[in-house]
């Protein structure tokens, strides 16, 4: 009886097998049909034009896959620096190219630009545009004419309380860990200290710093990371239940998906869905639900004090009415969306950039010192927090930074911009209508015939006449219509954080040669900068 039971599974087994089979043959022809012989004619048959530019690697001209992979190799933009080093234009996928020539810059970014933001930015959308997806022209415009009022430099100076309230948190914390002065080889970074002495993980704490900072300016939030010491918050699903999450664990991971996946527009949203059943990516997507959640809680919460009339010195209310107290009556899935970006875009990148800065300067004394006596000029010897005032002209402070953003742009990759219907001039070269064309800005900022040395650190290119003639081959905040309105939230954020930590503490990397570790995603993010730190000891230093 068993046998014959076995026997009759088997041949159903066999059967259904030899039922599916013809339509299983059927779909993996149509797939290798629709997926590489349709794209190999179309690159042969060549509508646009593109054939003539090199091909990334050989499939790149029928495929995003080699594109989308190296991704996982973990820092495209600099495999690219390299390959633009013999070629000025690649092609990167069947519909992109990518660009190794300062002078494309204006050409796809600048103010006359035709070219639009592509498919990157709309086929991620939620169920609203906020100001750095919106892709059409005029909905950019009337965003950024609502938004201009909230990043203005007024408002942005009236802020500055703020920050030194978030600086002053994470000094609570650096004065907690401070050791003791080492020995002068160890200062001088000729010798490790002792590892137990890695008392702090600046990169963590200056995300801690960005978070708080921005929450307060934005929300009027106070998140408490740097008094906590931890990132975790509450997020609210929709259903109103509510749980703690690490808010970094929610925004990094969400990128990083992206950055896999997000570079063929068509198949992105089934992709995005089908990866789900790998747990790596599956982990990733719930990373995306909880940011949306956190959001959704914090954004509520702020509701709730905007309609029982309490007047906050904030972004929000910037976004809620304009400055004569007239409504700006966005729906609140806008509003959401805007909070969402500022959060985001806010905090993220300028960690990023305290921590490089704070890495090349602890990698360069020469600079670090020079930047200390240019401090110390302006600075009284007991000031915690530097003002504002007294430190945003300072020419080799701003050096210092522009440097690290050159040297290691925190938005590194290639921003996709779409060439108009009608196509669009490029390094002197016409490109067909609805081509994906970039720059990346690590891609820019190595170019050796405008930055000589482009590997080295070296902030004293930035100042005087020479200096000013390379800031349009800048752009670490992009250029144009479409870079970044929050530069000069980040230039303060910046300028006070750094300028506070170089006059108040002294820092050692974990061992001479020590490097900080990269991945690119959307953003160029960074691994743990474990320090030894101490307080500064000026007579020791005369
Ligand atoms: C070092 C810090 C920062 C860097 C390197 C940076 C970089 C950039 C870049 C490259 C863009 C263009 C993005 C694109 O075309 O896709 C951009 C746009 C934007 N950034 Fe920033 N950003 C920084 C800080 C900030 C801050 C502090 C905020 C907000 C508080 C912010 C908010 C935005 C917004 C809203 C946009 C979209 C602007 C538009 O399209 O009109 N950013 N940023």
């Amino acid at each position: 009886m068993a046998s014959l039971a076995a026997n009759l599974s088997q041949s159903g087994t066999m059967w259904s097998v030899i039922s599916v089979a013809p339509y299983a043959i059927g779909l993996s022809f149509f797939a290798f049909a629709y997926f590489v012989i349709l794209p190999y004619i179309e690159y042969l048959r060549d509508p646009k034009g593109l054939r003539k530019y090199p091909n990334l690697s050989p499939f790149s001209g029928f495929s995003a896959i080699p594109f989308m992979l190296m991704a996982g190799r973990g820092f495209r933009s600099r495999e690219l620096a390299e390959l633009h080093k013999t070629h000025p234009v690649i092609r990167t996928a069947p519909n992109a190219l990518s660009y190794g020539d300062a002078r494309a810059i204006k050409d796809i970014y600048g103010h006359n630009t035709k070219c639009t933001k592509d498919g990157a930015y709309s086929v991620p959308v939620g169920s609203h545009y906020n100001l750095a997806d919106v892709v059409d022209k005029p909905d950019h415009a009337r965003k950024r004419k609502v938004l201009s009022s909230a990043y203005a430099l007024k408002n942005l100076e009236s802020w500055e309380y703020k920050v030194t309230d978030k600086i002053q948190r994470m000094f609570r914390h650096f004065d907690k860990v401070c050791t003791l002065a080492p020995k002068e080889d160890v200062a001088s970074g000729k010798v490790a200290p002792d590892q137990k002495e890695l008392t702090l993980d600046l990169r963590g704490w200056n995300n801690f710093f960005t978070l708080d900072a921005i929450a307060d300016i934005g929300l009027s939030e106070k998140l408490g990371f740097l008094d906590a010491g931890n990132d975790m918050v509450t997020a609210e699903r929709k259903d109103g239940s509510t749980y703690q999450t690490s808010l970094r664990e929610a925004l990094y991971p969400t990128a990083r998906k992206q950055s896999y996946l997000l570079w063929d527009y068509n198949w992105y949203l089934t992709i995005n869905k089908l990866v789900d059943v790998i747990p790596f990516f599956k982990r990733m997507s719930k990373s995306a639900d909880d940011w949306e959640n956190i959001m959704w809680h914090r954004g509520s919460k702020r509701l709730e004090r905007y309609e029982n009339g309490e007047k906050l010195d904030d972004f929000f209310q910037a976004l809620m009415e304009d400055k004569n107290g007239n409504a700006n009556n966005l729906e609140w899935g806008e509003v959401v969306a805007e909070c969402n970006i500022m959060m985001n875009a806010g905090s993220v990148t300028t960690a990023v950039a305290i921590t490089n800065v704070m890495y090349q300067l602890l990698r360069n004394p020469k600079a670090l010192m020079k930047l200390r006596e240019e401090l110390d000029s302006v600075l009284d010897e007991d000031e915690v927090v530097a003002d504002y005032d007294k430190v945003k002209h300072l020419p080799y402070l701003r050096a210092c930074l522009d440097e690290s953003l050159r040297i290691f742009p925190p938005t590194s990759h290639g921003l996709p911009r779409e060439t108009p219907a009608e196509g669009a001039n490029i390094l002197g070269d016409w490109v067909a209508g609805s081509t994906t064309v970039s720059m990346s800005a690590f891609v820019a900022h190595r170019l050796e015939s405008i930055f000589p040395n482009a590997d080295q650190y070296i902030p004293e290119r930035w100042l005087g006449e020479e200096g000013k003639s390379l800031q349009p081959y800048l752009i670490a905040f992009s250029a144009g219509a479409r870079s970044c309105i929050g530069r000069n939230i980040s230039y303060l954020e910046q300028a006070k954080a750094v300028a506070s930590m170089v006059h108040r503490y002294d820092f050692a990397l974990a061992y001479p040669g020590w490097e900080l570790q990269r991945e690119e995603t959307m953003n160029l993010i960074l691994g743990d900068m474990p320090v030894k730190i101490w307080r500064r000891d000026r007579s020791a230093e005369a």
